[in-house]
């Protein structure tokens, strides 16, 4: 069994004091920096780049830093967020040009890779590099924007990947992000989740400590899987 990971969203922090804001959010219990990378191209938000990756570090972040590119094209910019400190960077498949290489450009900068399938993207793109992946993480909301509501039918697509990774017999995190809050983490989880992205269920908060707690204690009530 595998411990569950809570990453939040910083899309949803104050960027006006983004440093603080991020390690208030890991001393309250978050285990990983979930950091979301629009271009206004790809998808129709601009955020943020390798610049504000490395102020985390220089800032004193030590936890991950899970890097979501939602860019087009990927290659270019995987280099720069190895260097600024990503731990892991993952895509969207129809996004690259060709899938493996990004793979392999993000293992060679020594960093964790995986693919991210929006709602609608079909799961085929999976078939050939299952071998590659640290994360698969499925989009449960259209990407672009924090606070939106999750997507019922992720559950069903979750529970497909979740029989694809124990069948594939690798040490693979399945990823959610969108519309996760207290009340449907658990059952995020028992459809086969073990990585949680939130961002406005937890930075609308005053207390970030209570809500993760929370979101724990929800967990508590399903097993991970594999
Ligand atoms: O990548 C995205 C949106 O594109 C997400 O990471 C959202 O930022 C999650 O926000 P909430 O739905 O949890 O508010």
């Amino acid at each position: 069994m595998r411990p569950f990971l809570i990453a939040p969203s910083i899309l949803s922090a104050d960027f006006a004091r983004l440093g603080e804001d991020v390690d208030a959010v890991l001393s309250a219990g978050a285990d990983v920096v979930h950091f979301d990378v629009m271009d206004n191209h790809y998808v129709p938000n601009l955020t943020i780049g390798p610049m504000v990756c490395k102020a985390l570090r220089d800032y004193g972040v030590t936890a991950e830093i899970d890097v979501h590119l939602m860019v087009k094209p990927v290659d270019r910019i995987i280099p720069d967020f190895a260097d600024a400190g990503a731990s892991i960077i993952t895509f969207h498949p129809e996004a690259s040009e060709h899938i493996d290489r990004s793979l392999q450009l993000i293992k060679e900068a020594g960093c964790k890779a995986g693919l991210v399938f929006n709602p609608g993207t079909p799961l085929h793109y999976l078939d050939h590099v299952m071998d590659k992946l640290d994360v698969i993480l499925l989009m449960s909301v259209n990407p672009g924007f924090g606070g939106q509501s999750f997507i019922p039918s992720t559950l069903d697509k979750l529970r497909q990947v979740r029989e694809r990774i124990d069948a594939s017999g690798f040490d693979i995190r399945l990823e959610v992000d969108g519309g996760v809050k207290v009340d449907n983490i658990a059952e995020i989880a028992a459809a086969g989740a073990d990585m949680f992205v939130a961002g406005s269920a937890i930075f609308s908060q005053p207390d970030y400590k209570a809500v993760i707690d929370e979101m724990r204690a929800e967990l508590a009530t399903t097993e991970a899987k594999s």
